[in-house]
């Protein structure tokens, strides 16, 4: 038996008024997901628990069947295992986004959370001269994907409030900055960042390009190394993990998977979809596990793109779904879940805490379900709930 977790982040929405009262997984074109849904078993799965935030983090940590309360220690730390940066006890990792800020009148406002989604190879040279003119014995930089890069802060701390960019998009920052033990460090970090960014040739060729310059860093998530038992150790199962964004690499790293790196996994809209299908089915052939996490619904949405949302949600049941249901199909018996970390309404441009939408497949026992296809209704109506990952990661094992 094979067991599979296929995830759209932020695919989960809320119905739209443009829409006729559907949401964008209703109007989606998803034969695959549908046909799985009237097969197998649909529900609703609280994946972020009671007073956490809805992060990718602690939902994916979830969805792995972790329970965050025994595991959860940022964000950061889970994105710096999957970069290969080493965290001694002492050491606080944050995330640093590259954000376009946009001054007006004598106030600044989060004009982008993602610099434009800068790429990562322009991005890169910008963490270079943060590490030339930044860089010392207690502040380190990290290349990552895109926008999504790594600050150590060796001996740092880790008290203070920091707010994830995306939650505040067209905000004034004043309110938004650190907050608490080391927020004068990082806001001083996060200035001197600026003067470095401001005239970089990088930064001046997309202005001539028209595009989004980088024309600040942003820093959250920040945490300690987790403590988290293997998967071999909980459940005796050997797994891989394939995803464009170190946060899933890493949360699979720490559950002592296999990350699996997929020329042209972008995290976005133009990820490299098939890439992503042959590198499960060809991971499948060794592991019992596989984890296929896609970004793009959850980027579409945060921009506001309902258009792109739409696309995402049908490019990843066309080209993972379908692609990787099919190509198991009289290789091996599966055991199989389909849903989103969290809800990403496009309204809303972020996320929110409540259950997403869930299908539960086996194709030893394929049966007629009676729903009529895979949505946050037809779920919500379905007399299926989990009160947790740690829940539904024990039904999908069926253990
Ligand atoms: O990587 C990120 O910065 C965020 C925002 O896009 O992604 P996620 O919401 O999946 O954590």
């Amino acid at each position: 038996m094979k067991y599979l977790v296929l995830l759209g982040d932020g695919m989960s929405d809320e119905p739209l008024g443009q829409l006729g009262g559907a949401t964008p997984l209703e109007k989606a074109d998803t034969p695959h997901m549908d046909r799985l849904a009237r097969q197998g078993s649909i529900g609703l799965v609280r994946t972020v628990p009671d007073g956490f935030h809805p992060g990718s983090d602690v939902a994916n940590l979830s969805v792995f069947g972790y329970d965050p309360h025994q595991c959860y220690t940022g964000r950061s730390p889970l994105e710096a295992a999957s970069m290969g940066v080493e965290l001694g006890p002492d050491d606080v990792a944050f995330r640093l986004n590259f954000v376009h800020l946009v001054p007006h009148f004598n106030k600044l406002y989060m004009g982008d959370f993602s610099a434009g989604h800068i790429p990562t190879d322009q991005a890169q040279s910008l963490i270079a001269a943060l590490k030339e003119y930044l860089e010392d014995d207690q502040f380190q930089f990290h290349p990552g994907v895109s926008y999504r890069h790594l600050m150590v802060w060796r001996g740092g701390s880790e008290a203070m409030q920091c707010t994830p960019p995306h939650d505040i998009t067209n905000k004034c920052i004043g309110e938004y900055l650190p907050k608490g033990e080391g927020a004068e460090e990082l806001i001083h970090l996060m200035t001197q960042a600026q003067i470095v960014l401001k005239n970089h040739p990088q930064n001046l060729r997309r202005e001539q390009e028209g595009e989004l310059t980088a024309n600040s860093i942003w820093l959250w998530g920040q945490g300690r190394a987790p403590r988290m038992k293997s998967y071999r150790e909980l459940y005796g199962l050997s797994g891989a993990v394939i995803s464009a964004v170190d946060l899933i690499k890493g949360i699979g790293i720490y559950a002592g998977m296999e990350a699996i790196r997929v020329p042209g996994a972008t995290g976005y809209i133009d990820t490299n979809y098939r890439g992503k299908a042959e590198a499960a089915l060809a991971a499948l052939e060794e592991k019992d596990f596989v984890y296929v996490h896609v970004e793009a619904p959850d980027e579409a949405a945060h921009s506001g793109n309902l258009e792109h949302k739409i696309r995402a949600i049908e490019d990843f049941d066309r080209e993972i779904v379908g692609a990787i249901v099919e190509g198991l199909q009289g290789r091996h018996d599966f055991r199989l879940a389909v849903l989103p970390d969290h809800p990403t309404p496009v309204e809303k441009m972020t996320h929110t805490a409540d259950p997403v939408p869930f299908i539960l497949y086996d194709s030893t026992s394929p049966r007629e379900s009676g729903h009529s296809g895979y949505s946050e209704r037809n779920a919500r109506e379905s007399d299926l709930f989990y009160a947790s990952g740690v829940e539904l990661f024990a039904a999908l094992l069926g253990r």
